[in-house]
C-alpha cells in the first residue's frame, strides 16, 4: 500500500517493539533447552514470526499465546521426512537455522522470499558442507540434509556476522569440541556480543581468543524463565532521529540502557550532531539543537545508517558514512537505495565507493519515496517527511512489517508541530 505522509516535524511519545536481534537468539535458545520458557516480546514482527514458525516445524511448540506473551516448549526430536522452513525475508532466521538443522540431522527445505535468495550465504554453506551437510539450491529454496560434525570451522568476519552467530549458537550442541577461526576482523561485532550474551544466559560456555573461539561440545541450553525481551534500538532510531528535528522532541520508552545492542550508540551520535538528549531508566528523549554534520563508521551499526542519513541530509556541512559496503547486502542495496530515496526528496547524497557523502541542505522538498520493499528505507522516508516542506508518498509502505508492524500506527500518533 502507498502511504502519503504530511510534511513537517513531529512530536510525541512512542513505545518500541522488543529487540528483534535479541528475540531471535532467545527463541532459539529456548527451543533448544530442556524445559519450557515463558517469553514476552512486544510487537512480534514478520521476521520473528518466521523464526517461530520454523522452530514449530522442527518440533518446538508455542503455547498460551496471549498478546505479546507465550511459552516456548522445546523441541525433542525433529519430525521425520522433509520439513518446510518458511524463512520469509529474514536473513537472521536462515543463517541461524542452517547450522541448527545440521545439528538436529533433519531433512529440511529452507524457503526464501524477496531478496533473501540473493543475499550472501556462500562462506557459511561451504563450511557446513565441509562438515557433513548436503545443501542444494533449487530456485529460491535450499534443500538441506546430513549431520553436522564437530571440528575446525573457518569464516570471514566481514561479510555477515550472522554466519558467526549461527555457528556459535549451534556448535556447542555437537558431541565433540569445535573451533571457529575468523579470517578477517568481524564487522557488526555488537551482534556477536548479543549472541555471546544469550549463550551465557543459557549456561553455554565458550572461550574467545583473538579472532577465534574454542567451543566445547556436548552442551545444552538452560535459559532461565521468564524472559522479557528488551526494547529494540534499531526500531527506536527513526523516532529518535525525528526528535532531533524539533524542540518539542520525541520520547521513546521501552528501551534499556546500557544495552549490548550496537544501535544503542544512537543517543551519543545525536548529541555529537548537536541534538539535545535526555535519558532516564524508563525513556530517552531527543530534541532539536543546531544540527551539524558527522562522520560515522557503518561497520558496527549497519541498521542505524538509513535513518541517520535522513538527519544528516538536513544537518549543516558534509557528513560521511564510511565502511558502508555491507549495506548493499541487506533487504535492498541500502547504500544506493538511501541515496536515491533522499535525493528524490530534495537531498544531496552521493555514493563514493564504500562511503556515502551527504551534503546538508536546509530543508527537503518531498515527493515520492521508493523504499525498494525494504523496511528500514520506508522508515527513513518517515524521518525525511519530518524535514520536508511538501508531502511524501511512500511506496509499498507495508514492508515495515518485517521488523515493526505497528510502525505507521506509532508514527501516526505523533502530532505535527510547526
Ligand atoms: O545478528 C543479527 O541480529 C543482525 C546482524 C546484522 O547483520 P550482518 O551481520 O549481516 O551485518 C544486522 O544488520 C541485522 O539486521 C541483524
Ligand atoms: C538486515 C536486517 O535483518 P536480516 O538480516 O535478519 O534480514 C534488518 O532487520 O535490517
Amino acid at each position: 500500500m502507498n502511504r502519503v505522509l504530511s510534511p513537517g516535524p513531529r512530536t510525541g511519545r512512542v513505545t518500541v517493539p522488543g529487540s528483534k536481534s535479541r528475540a531471535h537468539r532467545l527463541f532459539l535458545a529456548a527451543a533448544l533447552g530442556r524445559t519450557p520458557v515463558q517469553l514476552t516480546c512486544r510487537g512480534l514482527s514478520d521476521d520473528l514470526l518466521a523464526t517461530l514458525s520454523c522452530l514449530e516445524a522442527l518440533g518446538a511448540q508455542v503455547e498460551n499465546l496471549k498478546g505479546d506473551r507465550f511459552t516456548l516448549v522445546p523441541l525433542s526430536a525433529p519430525p521425520a521426512g522433509e520439513i518446510l522452513l518458511p524463512c520469509g525475508e529474514s536473513g537472521t532466521t536462515l543463517r541461524f537455522l542452517l547450522p541448527l538443522v545440521g545439528v538436529l540431522g533433519a531433512e529440511a527445505v529452507f524457503q526464501r522470499r524477496g531478496r533473501l535468495p540473493r543475499r550472501p550465504l556462500e562462506p557459511l554453506l561451504a563450511e557446513l558442507t565441509r562438515h557433513g551437510m548436503t545443501i542444494r539450491a533449487q530456485g529460491d529454496d535450499l534443500f538441506v540434509r546430513g549431520h553436522l560434525t564437530p571440528g575446525d570451522y573457518t569464516l570471514p568476519g566481514h561479510i555477515s556476522s550472522q554466519f558467526i552467530s549461527g555457528l556459535l549458537l549451534a556448535l556447542p550442541l555437537l558431541p565433540g569440541h569445535s573451533t571457529l577461526t575468523l579470517t578477517s576482523p568481524p564487522q557488526s561485532a555488537p551482534y556477536i556480543a548479543l549472541t555471546e550474551q544469550v549463550l551465557r544466559q543459557g549456561g553455554v560456555k565458550l572461550r574467545r581468543g583473538e579472532n577465534a573461539y574454542a567451543i566445547p561440545g556436548g552442551q545444552g541450553y538452560a535459559l532461565p524463565s521468564p524472559q522479557v525481551v528488551e526494547g529494540d534500538w534499531s526500531a527506536a532510531a527513526p523516532f529518535l532521529c525525528i526528535g532531533a528535528l524539533r524542540s518539542a522532541g520525541v520520547t521513546v520508552t521501552g528501551l534499556t540502557l546500557p544495552s549490548l545492542q550496537g544501535d544503542s550508540v544512537l543517543p551519543a551520535l545525536l548529541e555529537k550532531m548537536g541534538a539535545v538528549v535526555e535519558t532516564s531508566p524508563q525513556s530517552v528523549t531527543v530534541r532539536a539543537g543546531t544540527l551539524r554534520a558527522i562522520t560515522v563508521d557503518a561497520g558496527p551499526i549497519p541498521d542505524l545508517i538509513p535513518p541517520l542519513c535522513a538527519l544528516c541530509a538536513v544537518a549543516r556541512g558534509e557528513s560521511r558514512i564510511r565502511n558502508a559496503r555491507r549495506l548493499r547486502d541487506k533487504e535492498s542495496d541500502r547504500l544506493q537505495g538511501v541515496a536515491e530515496l533522499l535525493n528524490g526528496l530534495g537531498g544531496k547524497l552521493t555514493v563514493d565507493g564504500d562511503d556515502l557523502r551527504i551534503f546538508g541542505v536546509p530543508r527537503l522538498q518531498g515527493g515520492t519515496a521508493d523504499p525498494r520493499s525494504d523496511h528500514r528505507l520506508a522508515m527513513t522516508a518517515a524521518v525525511a517527511a519530518s524535514a520536508c516542506t511538501g508531502p511524501v508518498t511512500v511506496l509499498d509502505s507495508d514492508c515495515v512489517q518485517k521488523s515493526y508492524p505497528a510502525f505507521w500506527a506509532d508514527y501516526g500518533q505523533m502530532t505535527i508541530s510547526r
